[in-house]
């Protein structure tokens, strides 16, 4: 890390907020290759930023990046002092051969009671699970698991690769509701890697769009409206936002089963009442 001047903020974010983390003009070259170059990334307290961007665009890169597990090339990146970080990364697979109990998965670099750790389980709806053999967890259980462990340190900023891997696209929902949960309940910033367009956009306060370079970047309303956007995602994403924009005025369960205010539970599989579904065919 390396202490750089006064940060410029973003023109999309003119709030109070404290900023958590920062990067200036950040370039990541390998191979004689520039994987991505003037990266301009900001997360503030309580705000959830989404990197977006086709394959290889360098997201994983970025995030390793600010994370301090790879080298940049040139730019600065700003932490704030002391700055406590949870990390949920990309790939996570549970040996099979060694039957782990949750616990144990959850401790393994965190020192935690098992009063903790029930209540970060229990905090994203798997505190059930606590000592089943983590190769046994369903994709959707074990990205909750995964949250909650980066959660037990009540980390200021959660850095989340791809948190809704493995989970079917109304499991998707529930947990970008939770993710919200838990910027809501504890004021931490987060910094999410996303490929799903469709419920990401609604979850959002600021999405920046990398393809090697910072294509476009603002709140979802703006980004989904940007020429570089549409030619990167197609014409049918700029109705992805349009489709949430509407107030998010229902929950949903664990299973993604939206549950109205009054606790009754809807069937999934039929248009919501306001008119939008959560999977790919929801598309403009
Ligand atoms: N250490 C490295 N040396 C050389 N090339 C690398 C290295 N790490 C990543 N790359 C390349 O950099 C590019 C960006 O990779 P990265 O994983 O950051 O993209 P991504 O946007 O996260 O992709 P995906 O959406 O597929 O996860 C890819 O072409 C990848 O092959």
């Amino acid at each position: 890390m390396t202490a750089a001047p006064a940060l410029r903020m973003p023109e999309s974010r003119q709030t109070d907020a404290a900023t958590l983390i920062a990067t200036q003009d950040l370039g990541v070259r390998r191979g004689g290759r520039w994987l991505v170059r003037h990266v301009d990334l900001e997360v503030a307290e309580r705000e959830i930023v989404t990197l977006i961007g086709p394959n290889g665009g360098g997201k994983t890169t970025v995030v390793r990046t600010l994370l301090g597990l790879e080298k940049r090339t040139e730019g600065e990146i700003v932490r704030a002092p002391g700055l406590t970080v949870g990390y949920v990364p990309q790939r996570f697979t549970v040996p099979r051969t060694l039957p782990l109990p949750v616990h144990r998965l959850m401790t393994l670099t965190v020192r935690a009671s098992r009063s903790e750790v029930h209540a970060a389980l229990d905090e994203t709806g798997v505190a059930q699970l606590i000592d089943a053999p983590a190769h046994t967890l369903s994709g959707g259980e074990l990205q909750r698991v995964l949250l909650a462990r980066a959660l037990i340190a009540r980390p200021q900023l959660m850095v989340l690769d791809e948190p809704v891997q493995g989970v079917d696209f109304a499991g998707e929902a529930a947990l970008y509701d939770l993710i919200g949960e838990i910027r809501d309940r504890h004021g931490c910033g987060i910094l999410l890697v996303s490929h799903d367009l469709h419920v990401v956009m609604a979850a959002t306060d600021r999405v920046v769009c990398l393809n090697g370079h910072v294509c476009c970047t603002g709140a979802p309303r703006t980004v989904s409206r940007d020429k570089e956007f549409l030619r990167l995602f197609g014409p049918k994403a700029a109705g992805t936002y349009a489709l949430y924009a509407h107030a998010h005025d229902h929950e949903h369960d664990l299973t993604g089963d939206i549950v109205d205010a009054h606790g009754h539970h809807h069937d999934l599989a039929h248009e919501h009442v306001h008119g939008h579904k959560h999977g790919p065919e929801g598309g403009a």
